[in-house]
């Protein structure tokens, strides 16, 4: 049985002044009830997709939705977790309740409040997702990480900071379009190229404009068969949903290589019936420019060890061969955590629906999306295609 997107809702992302994380949730799944034009009485079953790990003394959070309204009481609510693929992880989850048809409609919600921990407990928290006895101390946590990998790949293709420097201002320059953003500024190429005061090197050879933003936010997706889909406003269909799991430690896998995001392309692509040439266009796991270079490797765009050919051409801009995170990416969108993977579901179809505003990408037909826990631990892709 096919799952649909039928209805979805996103939160601006940011730093939320006076937001709670409850707020946040129970707002984006009263949002998407409404868009998908169904009641909470109707709600089957309920999943959140929320990481924690210490931004909020709030644990056991499934509940919180259930606030949204008092007709969600007493339904079936689940918490997921699996590191930056959280929100994934969640959307995977309300798949399978459709797919074996233990409830016509599921909520799916994501929710991540961050910034209301002071910037070294961020990196504490974020860096509980690696294999803490191996790369728990790694200095500036995941950037940290994310650093040493960007230095060992410098180290076997030669320098990469052009190429990294163009995807930090392709994705910048996107999200400038995108109301729902946390950061709306072009900074342009020598900014992002540049070191300088306001953009220091955080970790080996990433500056600032090459991490993801600490954020706060959410998004939520109303999922349902195919058959009950197409009788209502609009249906956006999984042709692929695939998971891919690898091992924790890095030093168990050439890291270089992002092997699962690699795998999880293959499967989602072979199960769709489709190549990388029939997507529209591709919403990826930016966590920091790196991971976007090795990503372009993983899934097919280029060769390995040439990503940055496909960043300095662009290729990958919105008018380019593949656009790649016409939304902003994780680099301007921002990534509360667990609300990410959900939120690229969201925007894509959005996309798919020719409702993304100023972040529309032309005749937008077939999404793909690649969202990532770790680096390269958990990997999903979904393809998205409009069905009404
Ligand atoms: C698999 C995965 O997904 S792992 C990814 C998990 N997420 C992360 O690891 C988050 C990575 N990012 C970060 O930790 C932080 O954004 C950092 C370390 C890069 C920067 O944080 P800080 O140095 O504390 O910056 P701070 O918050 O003080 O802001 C200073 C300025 O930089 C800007 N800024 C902060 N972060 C960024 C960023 N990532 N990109 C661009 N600008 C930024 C701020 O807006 C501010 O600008 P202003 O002076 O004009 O107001």
């Amino acid at each position: 049985m096919t799952a649909c997107i039928v209805g979805w809702a996103h939160s601006r992302f940011g730093k939320l002044e006076g937001e709670t994380l409850e707020g946040l949730i129970t707002k984006v799944a009263a949002e998407a009830l409404e868009h998908a034009g169904i009641g909470p009485q109707d709600v089957g079953e309920i999943v959140l997709g929320h990481f924690n790990a210490g931004f909020s003394p709030q644990d056991f959070t499934a509940s919180l939705v259930l606030q949204t309204d008092d007709r969600l009481r007493f339904k079936p609510a689940t918490r997921v977790e699996n590191a930056c693929a959280t929100g994934s992880a969640a959307v995977r989850q309300g798949i399978r309740a459709v797919e074996v048809g233990a409830a016509k409609f599921v909520l799916v919600v994501g929710a991540e409040q961050m910034t209301t921990t002071p910037g070294p407990q961020v990196q504490q928290n974020l860096i509980r997702a690696s294999y803490m006895p191996e790369e728990g101390d790694i200095p500036a946590g995941f950037a940290g990480q994310f650093g040493k990998i960007a230095a060992a790949y410098f180290q076997r293709h030669g320098d990469q900071s052009d190429a990294l420097a163009a995807i930090a201002a392709k994705n910048h320059r996107n999200g400038v379009d995108n109301p729902y953003a946390h950061m709306r500024r072009d900074f342009g190429y020598e900014f992002c190229r540049q070191e300088s005061d306001k953009n220091p090197f955080v970790a080996g050879p990433l500056k600032r404009t090459d991490c993801s933003l600490v954020s706060d936010g959410a998004a939520a997706l109303v999922l349902t068969d195919a058959t009950t889909a197409l009788s209502m406003r609009r249906a956006v269909a999984f042709r692929a949903n695939e998971h891919v799991q690898d091992f924790l430690p890095m030093s168990k896998r050439d890291i270089l290589l992002f092997e699962g995001c690699e795998e999880a392309w293959t499967r989602a692509l072979k199960s769709a019936g489709v190549t990388l040439d029939d997507l529209s266009f591709v919403e990826t796991h930016d966590c920091f420019t790196i991971a976007e270079l090795i990503e372009y490797e993983a899934m097919g765009l280029a060769p390995r060890g040439q990503g940055a050919k496909v960043a300095l051409e662009g290729q990958t801009e919105k008018g380019g061969r593949l656009p790649v995170n016409p939304s902003g990416g994780l680099k301007a969108k921002g990534h509360p955590i667990g609300a990410t993977g959900v939120s690229m579901h969201v925007l894509t179809s959005m996309q798919l629906t020719g409702e993304a505003g100023g972040i529309q990408v032309k005749d937008a037909k077939l999404g793909g999306i690649f969202n990532m826990g770790g680096a390269a631990v958990a990997n999903y892709v979904s393809i998205l295609d409009r069905i009404r």
